[in-house]
């Protein structure tokens, strides 16, 4: 793959490559997300109940890296109207933010009642958003199931979570659907099936018995369970959507889901990496987007893991086909696909692994896809989101996207200066990069319409605790959680100021350094 040197991030973009708003369209949306349990705290109050990672952190904290939680997080419980200053003072259109499940139903059900202070903390939040002309883009769940549900059937592994689900969904359509016209259904299904199912690095974190990665709760089966936890959740998908269409859409309500999209890169040009990238593409995008496109999962997902992807019933594709106005898509990196022949000496372990190809961040040539960017898993590849917003307009029938996630984490294990954490230099170089590509894919065509960063505040990082900053924002947890700008929020404020002229559909290349 021909990396141009200037995507190696060591050189600072020139003057005239620095994204400027009127490189994009008046209406086109700026924001930055963040989800309930990695910034709410006030894990136990006001009638909340635990979710699986209240659970999780406090079972099992040595599967956190800092043997942390979320039961303060960013404290956005009662700290939510600084984030809304915050938002205002960088000039962000929109803010994106999860729903806490259990704070709304404790038991998870409808008939275990309906949590009045929750419901009211979402509406003083969502109030505040659009006193400051802020737009909300609510995702419903963002991976915190009920630990009732998961105490009481096993959550997302039994069907029964169809009906719990589209009840919660429901309860917020009511409550919430006046004012907030945005929705997504579900964060990253992708990340949530095969790592809390299949490697069981998040909650519930349950793997196959004996894998040599281990996880929390290893009496799952990673090849099995993350395709029966698909199955259910985009079946309560479809069911929140007809729901949503039926009773609650009006005339400018939109509803749709947030995916996780991998980049992915023949390692080699050879035609058996070439199909290596295309199962890779299937197995995390397809897995997913195809369901609701046309009905049914990539035919290269059922002929390769065969009688462990499930059916759907007639009606249940009916309303599948379509069940999307929007589509989030999550970028941060991507890798090289490597093909692996079926034979004997390879069985797979993992759902993911059901691809055949091997995910490397290095070539053939031994460099990394990109440069890193700080925590592990991130190097940074601007082309890659180009790719994909490529596949979304030809293969995918260009639906109207929003970048629901974009950023990358600065490594803080209790030895990273504030400072020097609020000079996000590789952050601020990492998105300016980003929105030149974003704006290269929109004048190919790419019908995208907005970009949240991922994300507004330093938080709870799931499995990495707090020693990953994503942060716009640092959060500063030794001192009542205050909040302060890096140098990234400021270049977003200073862009988002300026003026938003109609954009020229001039082609902004990053030339090679
Ligand atoms: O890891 C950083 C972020 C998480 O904090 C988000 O919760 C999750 O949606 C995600 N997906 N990819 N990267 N991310």
């Amino acid at each position: 793959a021909q990396r141009i040197s200037s995507q190696l991030g060591s050189q600072k973009l020139h003057p005239w490559e620095i994204p400027r708003r009127d490189w994009f369209p008046p209406n086109f949306l700026f924001g930055a997300a963040t989800s309930a349990y990695q910034i709410e705290g006030a894990w136990n109050e006001d009638g909340k109940g635990p979710s699986t990672w209240d659970h999780f952190c406090h079972n099992f904290p040595e599967w956190i890296m800092d043997r942390s939680n979320g039961d303060v997080a960013a404290d956005s419980y009662h700290m939510y109207a600084e984030d809304v200053r915050l938002l205002k003072e960088m000039g962000m259109d929109a803010y994106r933010f999860s729903i806490s499940w259990p704070r709304i139903l404790p038991k998870g059900t409808l008939d275990g009642g309906i949590n009045n202070k929750g419901i009211e903390y979402y509406n003083k939040l969502i109030d505040l958003l659009l006193e400051n002309g802020i737009e909300p883009y609510v995702t419903l769940f963002h991976w915190d199931t009920p630990q009732a549900l998961v105490d009481a059937y096993g959550g997302f592994l039994d069907e029964r979570i169809i009906k719990d689900y589209t009840d919660f969904a429901k309860v917020c359509f009511k409550n919430f659907g006046k004012k907030v016209k945005n929705w997504l259904t579900f964060n990253e299904p992708e990340t949530f099936c095969s790592v809390s199912y299949g490697t069981g690095v998040l909650a519930p974190g349950r793997c196959s018995p004996g894998l040599s990665c281990a996880c929390a709760v290893p009496t799952g089966n990673s090849l099995t369970e993350p395709y029966i936890v698909a199955h259910n959740l985009l079946r309560a998908h479809a069911e929140a959507v007809d729901l949503y269409n039926k009773y609650h859409k009006g005339a400018d309500g939109r509803i749709g889901l947030a995916l996780n999209v991998f980049g992915r890169v023949p390692y080699t040009n050879t035609f058996l990496d070439q199909q290596a990238q295309e199962r890779s593409m299937d197995n995390c995008l397809g897995w997913f987007l195809e369901p609701v496109v046309r009905g049914d999962y990539p035919f290269s997902m059922r002929a390769l893991a065969r009688h462990r992807v499930p059916h759907f019933k007639e009606e249940e594709q009916e309303k599948l086909v379509g069940s999307y106005d929007i589509i989030g898509i999550n970028y941060y990196t991507s890798t090289f696909s490597k093909h692996i022949d079926i034979s004997p000496k390879y069985s797979p372990l993992l759902n993911t692994d059901d691809a055949y190809a091997k995910q490397k961040t290095k070539g053939p040539d031994g460099n990394a896809i990109g440069p890193p960017t700080g925590n592990a898993w991130i190097n940074m590849y601007p082309k890659g989101l180009h790719d994909i917003l490529m596949i979304m307009k030809n293969k995918y029938g260009n639906p109207p996207i929003y970048i629901t996630e974009n950023g990358m984490g600065d490594i803080d294990n209790g030895d990273l200066p504030k400072p020097d954490a609020l000079n996000d230099h590789t952050r601020l170089d990492f998105i300016q990069r980003h929105l030149s590509v974003l704006k290269q894919s929109i004048d190919l065509g790419a019908d995208v319409r907005g970009y949240f960063a991922w994300t507004l505040l330093d938080n709870f990082e799931w499995s990495s605790g707090y020693t990953e900053r994503f942060g716009l924002v640092y959060v500063d947890r030794e001192n009542g959680c205050e909040r302060t700008m890096k140098r990234s929020a400021r270049w977003l404020q200073d862009f988002n100021g300026a003026a938003k002229t109609v954009p020229q559909n001039n082609k902004i290349l990053l030339t090679p350094a």
